[in-house]
C-alpha cells in the first residue's frame, strides 16, 4: 500500500499541474526557453515580517524548482514614446472643473489689481494645494513685478504669471529617470513605493512600456504580495507588452524575497531594468521602515537601487503630502510620480510635494488608459495648468 502511495503522489502533482516536466525544472535552465511575457513563480519561506530571515539566505532563486507558469497569450502590443505625451494634460485638465490657470488669470485680468484680488490669488493658489510658502513666494514676486514693470494687459501679465510659476515648479530639477545599472551586466533597479490605491501597480506597468517602447529589456517583480489581485494585475501589463513577471506562488509571501528574485531574474536574463513593484501599507512607520528597508537590504546583494520612485495621488492634497514625510524618511525616495493629475484641478501638489521632499516630480499620471504616464517637464505642465 505504501509503494502504491509513493507512485501515486507525485503522479497526481504531475496532473494537477498539466503535466509538464517544467514544472520541475530548476528555474535557471527553464528560463532560457521563456516565451517573452513569462510569469515565475517562486515559493517564498518567508513571511512579511521583520523578523523572517532574509530571502538572501534562503536558496538562491536558480536551484528553487520553479512552479506553474501560466504564460496568458495575449498579444504583444508596441507601446507609444514617452516624449510629447504631456501636452495631453492641458485637455484633460479643462474636464476636471476649473482649473487653477483660469482661476488665476480670471483675477489677473481685472482692471486694477487690490488688496483684495492679490489675497484671492494666494487663496486660489492655496486651495490648489501649492502650499502657504510656496503660495507667498508666488504672490510676493508676481505683485512686485507687476508694480515695477507697471503692467496692465492682460497678456503680458499672463507672461508674468507662466514664468512665477515655472520658477515654483523648478525647471533645474534633475528629472532623468536613473534606469541605468551601476556597472556593466547590472540592471538598474527602480523600487515603487506608495499606500494603496494610489496607483503603484499602474504605473509600474505604464512605466514598463515606456522603457519597452525604448528598446530597454524589463523585468517586473510583483513585491506587493499583500493585495492578491496585484500580482495579477501587474502580470497583465508584462504580458502585454512581452515583459516577464517574477511573482510568489501564494498572498502573503515575503516581498523581499520575490524582489531579491526579480533581480536575479533581470540579471540572468541581461534586463537593462527590474521594476519592483511594493504594498508599502501605511500601517505604522515603523512597519513600514522595516518591510521597505528589509527589501532594499536584500535587492542591493544583487544590484543597487537606482531610483526609488514615491507614488501619490495628487487628489488627495494635504494627506499626500502627510504620505510624502512618512516614505521620504523611511524610503530614501529619489523621484515623485504623481498619479491621478487628471482627474484634480489641484495641480499645486506638484510645488508643495517637491518642497517637502526636496526630491524632483519624474513622471505623472494622466489617466487609466496604459499610455498616459508621461515624464514630467516644468514649463510644459505650466503651460498645461495655464491652458490656451
Ligand atoms: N484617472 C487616473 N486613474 C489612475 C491613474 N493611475 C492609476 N489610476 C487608477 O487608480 C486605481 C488604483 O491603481 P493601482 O495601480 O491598483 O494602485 P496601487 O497603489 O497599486 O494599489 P494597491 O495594490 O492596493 O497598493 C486604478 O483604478 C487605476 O486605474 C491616473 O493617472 N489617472
Amino acid at each position: 500500500m505504501n509503494d502504491v502511495l509513493l507512485w501515486l503522489i507525485p503522479l497526481a502533482v504531475l496532473v494537477a499541474g498539466g503535466g509538464t516536466a517544467a514544472l520541475l525544472v530548476p528555474r535557471s535552465r527553464r528560463q532560457r526557453d521563456l516565451p517573452s511575457g513569462t510569469v515565475l513563480e517562486r515559493p517564498t519561506t518567508a513571511t512579511g515580517d521583520a523578523a523572517a530571515p532574509a530571502p538572501a539566505e534562503a536558496p538562491p532563486a536558480a536551484e528553487v524548482p520553479a512552479t506553474a507558469a501560466d504564460v496568458e497569450a495575449v498579444p504583444v502590443e508596441q507601446p507609444a514614446p514617452a516624449q510629447g505625451r504631456l501636452v495631453r494634460l492641458r485637455d484633460r485638465l479643462a474636464r476636471s472643473g476649473s482649473p487653477l490657470g483660469a482661476r488665476l488669470l480670471a483675477v489677473l485680468s481685472r482692471d486694477q489689481l487690490t488688496e483684495d484680488d492679490w489675497d484671492e490669488i494666494e487663496e486660489t493658489l492655496l486651495l490648489a494645494d501649492v502650499g502657504a510658502g510656496p503660495a507667498g513666494e508666488l504672490v510676493e514676486a508676481l505683485r512686485t513685478r507687476v508694480r515695477v514693470l507697471g503692467v496692465t494687459d492682460t497678456q503680458a501679465v499672463r507672461a508674468l504669471l507662466r514664468e512665477e510659476l515655472v520658477r515654483l515648479v523648478d525647471p533645474g530639477m534633475d528629472r532623468a529617470l536613473r534606469t541605468a545599472g551601476d556597472e556593466p551586466g547590472q540592471p538598474g533597479v527602480v523600487m515603487v513605493v506608495g499606500v494603496n490605491g494610489t496607483g503603484k501597480t499602474t504605473t509600474v506597468g505604464k512605466l514598463a512600456r515606456v522603457l519597452v517602447a525604448e528598446d530597454k529589456k524589463v523585468v517586473l517583480g510583483a513585491a506587493d504580495t499583500f493585495r492578491a489581485a496585484a500580482a495579477d494585475q501587474l502580470q497583465t501589463w508584462g504580458s502585454r507588452v512581452g515583459v516577464t513577471t517574477v511573482r510568489a506562488d501564494r498572498d502573503g509571501a515575503d516581498p523581499a524575497a520575490v524582489a531579491f528574485d526579480a533581480v536575479r531574474q533581470g540579471k540572468a536574463d541581461g534586463a537593462d531594468v527590474v521594476l519592483v513593484d511594493t504594498a508599502g501599507r501605511l500601517q505604522n512607520k515603523a512597519g513600514l521602515m522595516d518591510e521597505l528597508g528589509k527589501i532594499t537590504r536584500v535587492v542591493t546583494r544583487e544590484a543597487p537601487l537606482t531610483e526609488v520612485l514615491l507614488v501619490l495621488d495628487a487628489t488627495t492634497g494635504q494627506n499626500g503630502l502627510t504620505q510624502a514625510r512618512v516614505f521620504g524618511e523611511v524610503a530614501g525616495v529619489t523621484g515623485i510620480v504623481l498619479t491621478k493629475l487628471d482627474g484634480t484641478a489641484k495641480g499645486g501638489i506638484v510645488v508643495a510635494v517637491q518642497r517637502e521632499l526636496g526630491v524632483p516630480v519624474k513622471l505623472v499620471g494622466l489617466g487609466e488608459g496604459p499610455d498616459d504616464l508621461a515624464p514630467f517637464d516644468a514649463e510644459q505642465f505650466v503651460d498645461g495648468i495655464l491652458g490656451d
